[in-house]
């Protein structure tokens, strides 16, 4: 009998994301397996007033989690896939890419008013550039506000009044079995490209935990890990960090065929470059794509942001 140990936030949708997986690898692993959580607090859990950017961007949720698996406190950790830094640390591995949820982006407003809709001025909150820049893109008049908290403190936000809407990603909602009852409309990834790896799981363990990586190989979704590998070969190649709007998203279909779609753009949405390749090898298709932006002036745009932030 082996115990795992499986790390988490300790964030609503953490947990539930945490539970599921344990309860689907609990009928792939059989009786000899136990699985216990442990919770852990990030960095980007104590820190919620600032925008995510500004202090570290995404690595926040997962770098603590990371070394309590390299310390061999935990086993295993299930994070949102779109909360994954491009590169691993050494000694680890994403083990398990399990099937997609919705990859959209999902407007929750008062009243339910839809987007096309909303009247010039509403006041919109994201803390998302990917999102804001896009959202502009459609809508100049809007007006972006941050914010930041977990789905639920989001909600409670928009309930109390600071916002007419917010912007959210559906995946998070439906897992939390919210989506039905607040998503005002799904938006399609033609208006907003989702972020890389939105509404996958990432199951992170160590790099020679075979067991482990044996039950993980039942519970991978083969589609939805080639989509994945695209848009993280993407994004480890444009280096964006948080800073710059990027955004990726990538489809499999029957034959093995990925199409990968990608964007780059200004933190204030006035420069934007956007491509759509297709190809079979998903890691040569995200540089493919990386490649495309860079050559016309994505990478300029990057460094220059990147510039601008440190001299701040
Ligand atoms: N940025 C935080 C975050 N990381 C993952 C999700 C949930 C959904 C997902 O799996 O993509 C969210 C919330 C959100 O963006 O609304």
């Amino acid at each position: 009998m082996r115990k795992i140990i499986v790390g988490s936030r300790r964030s609503k949708l953490a947990l539930t994301q945490t539970n599921w997986v344990i309860e689907q690898l609990k009928k792939i692993a059989g009786p000899s397996f136990e699985f216990e959580v442990k919770e852990i607090v990030t960095k980007g859990d104590r820190i919620l007033d600032v925008t995510l950017s500004k202090v570290g961007g995404k690595g926040l949720f997962v770098k603590e989690i990371e070394q309590a698996m390299l310390d061999k406190e935990i086993d295993m950790a299930v994070h949102s896939m779109k909360d994954m830094p491009a590169v691993l640390p050494e000694g680890l591995t994403i083990g398990c890419i399990p099937f997609r949820e919705d990859h959209r982006d999902a407007l929750i407003s008062k009243g339910h008013v839809k987007l096309d809709e909303l009247p010039a001025g509403a006041v919109v909150g994201t803390s998302s550039l990917r999102r804001s820049s896009q959202l502009l893109l459609k809508r100049p008049d809007l007006e972006i506000k941050w914010i930041r908290g977990n789905v639920d403190t989001r909600l409670e936000k928009l309930n109390n009044g600071e916002y007419d809407a917010i912007i959210l990603a559906a995946a998070g909602l439906s897992r939390l079995g919210w989506a039905k009852e607040v998503v005002t409309e799904f938006i399609d990834a033609d208006v907003c490209i989702p972020a890389v790896g939105q509404g996958a799981l990432s199951i992170e363990c160590r790099e020679d935990d075979r067991e482990l990586l044996e039950i993980f190989e039942k519970f991978t979704c083969k589609k939805t890990a080639l989509a994945v590998r695209a848009e993280r070969s993407f994004l480890q190649k444009m280096e964006g960090g948080c800073q710059v709007p990027i955004a990726g998203f990538a489809t499999t279909e029957e034959n093995g065929d990925i199409t990968l779609k990608v964007l780059v753009a200004s933190p204030d949405g006035q420069e934007v470059y956007k491509d759509t390749v297709t190809g079979h090898d998903p890691e040569a298709l995200g540089e493919e794509a990386a490649g495309l932006l860079i050559e016309r002036g994505a990478k300029k745009l990057i460094d220059r942001v990147k510039e601008e932030l440190d001299s701040e």
